[in-house]
Order: structure tokens, then C-alpha cells, then sequence
């Protein structure tokens, strides 16, 4: 079921009602986001190895659903986090726990430059989604420069780091992507100004949400 944009609560607010009235797990939610965004991955990046840049919130632990579906796609991933993975929480957590047991490649970015130390088929972005506010804080700025210096193929996982997903407005830096993949509906802010310099191609990918709830949500304001 396709849907026009939403905006960033109305998109939150799906998460939310989806698992406190329906009883929809997060972690069933955020297996679904990720696992829709690795078979895209995985259809468009050329061969070679894929790095998932992973934040300290749920973003990032779709990152982690993310690498370990594409590693089943026989695909050579490494996972660079922003924290330790052992401070996430909640769904993230889980996922992380998971990538660890695993044994999936994960390095924590002590540095920016980290990333640009070996060439990559993709970068994909799972630094901030819509829980993002303001301009970038702390280590996020440095690794979305760095990021934006690869030459590779760049997804960007519900909203590119960096953009307001409302507004389009796009702080210094944002994360410029060739393809993002955005879950439940496109985001307002992806067709306002000069959004679409860094969201390149949009890919929507359901999330296992009933339709009842999005055309409840698509008919709020
Ligand atoms: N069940 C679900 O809900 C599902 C959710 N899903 C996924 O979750 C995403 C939303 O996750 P989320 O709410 O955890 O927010 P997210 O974007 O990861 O960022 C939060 C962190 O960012 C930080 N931070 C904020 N602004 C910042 C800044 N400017 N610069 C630097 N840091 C900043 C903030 O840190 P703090 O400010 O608290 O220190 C906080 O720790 C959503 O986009 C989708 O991808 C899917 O899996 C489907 C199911
Ligand atoms: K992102």
C-alpha cells in the first residue's frame, strides 16, 4: 500500500501506535525496515565490500539487521559505530547482540577518518533517521564528511544524516546519497528546496504495519 510523504511525527507516531495498540514488536518492525533495505542494498551496490555506518539510536540498529542480511546474501560487510555497541539500548541493542555473536565485522569510530582507510562498493547510512534534531553533534559531522569524500556508491537508511525531514533543510554536512531507502512512506521533506541533491533516488519500504493504521495516519495532520 503506497502512501503519500509524512512528516516526522505522523511516521513516529506509526512506530508508536503499531506496537503499543496493535502489539507489533520493535524488534519484528525494525527486522522488517531492515531487511526491506538490504535486498535493495543488495540489488544495487556493485561487488566488493559494503560499510554500514551505525548511530547510537534506532537508525543504527537498523544497520545492524542490515549487515547481517546482507552478509547472508554472501555479501562481505563491516560495521562502523559511532559508540561502543554494548551502550546501545532496546532494539538496537538486540540487533547488535546479535551482529556480535555473529561475529560480523564492527570497528568503533574513535576517528573520522576510519572510514576512508580501504575502498568500498557502498557506504550505507544508519547514523540518524527521525529521531535526529538540529545541526549534527559531536563525531556525526566529521563522519558524514568523510563519508561524502568515498567514491562509492552511498545509501542513506530512512532519512540522510543531516537532513530535516520536514523542512528539507539540509545542515553542513549532510550526507549526500545516491539512493535512500525510507520506511513506511516517503518523508515531507524529501521534496522541498534542494532535498533531493541529497536523497538521490527514493526507495519506500513497507514495515509490516497494518493498512487500517496508515490510512488512519494518512487522513491525520
Ligand atoms: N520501532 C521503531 O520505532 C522503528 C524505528 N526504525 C528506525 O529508527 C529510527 C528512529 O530511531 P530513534 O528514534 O532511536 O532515533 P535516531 O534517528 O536513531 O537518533 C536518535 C539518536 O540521535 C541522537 N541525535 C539526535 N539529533 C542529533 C544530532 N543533531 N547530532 C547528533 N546526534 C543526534 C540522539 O542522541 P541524544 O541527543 O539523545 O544524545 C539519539 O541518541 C527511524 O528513522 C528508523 O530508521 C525502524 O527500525 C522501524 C521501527
Ligand atoms: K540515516
Amino acid at each position: 500500500m503506497s502512501i503519500s510523504p509524512l512528516t516526522r511525527d505522523q511516521v513516529r507516531r506509526v512506530d508508536e501506535v503499531a506496537i503499543r495498540d496493535y502489539g507489533l514488536l520493535g524488534v519484528v518492525l525494525m527486522e522488517n525496515a531492515g531487511r526491506g533495505a538490504a535486498e535493495i542494498i543488495n540489488r544495487l551496490a556493485p561487488q566488493g565490500p559494503i560499510a554500514i555506518l551505525c548511530g547510537k539510536g534506532n537508525n543504527g540498529g537498523d544497520g545492524y539487521v542490515i549487515a547481517r542480511h546482507l552478509e547472508l546474501s554472501g555479501r562481505q560487510v563491516e560495521i562502523f559505530s559511532v559508540v561502543d555497541p554494548r551502550e546501545l539500548s532496546g532494539d538496537a541493542a538486540t540487533n547488535a547482540a546479535i551482529a556480535f555473536k555473529a561475529e560480523i565485522r564492527t570497528t568503533k569510530i574513535n576517528d573520522a577518518s576510519q572510514i576512508n582507510q580501504q575502498s568500498w562498493s557502498a557506504v550505507v547510512d544508519c547514523l540518524l533517521g527521525t529521531g535526529a534534531t538540529g545541526s549534527l553533534r559531536g563525531i556525526y559531522a566529521g563522519i558524514v564528511d568523510a563519508a561524502n569524500s568515498v567514491e562509492t556508491m552511498r545509501f542513506a537508511i530512512d532519512v540522510p544524516t543531516g537532513l530535516d525531514c520536514d523542512t528539507g533543510a539540509a545542515s553542513i554536512p549532510t550526507f549526500i546519497a545516491d539512493h535512500t531507502i525510507t520506511f513506511v512512506a516517503s518523508k515531507v521533506g524529501f521534496e522541498i528546496g534542494d532535498a533531493s541533491t541529497y536523497v538521490g533516488t527514493v526507495h519506500e519500504v513497507g514495515i509490516g504495519v497494518p493498512a487500517k493504521l496508515l490510512r488512519e495516519i494518512a487522513k491525520s495532520s
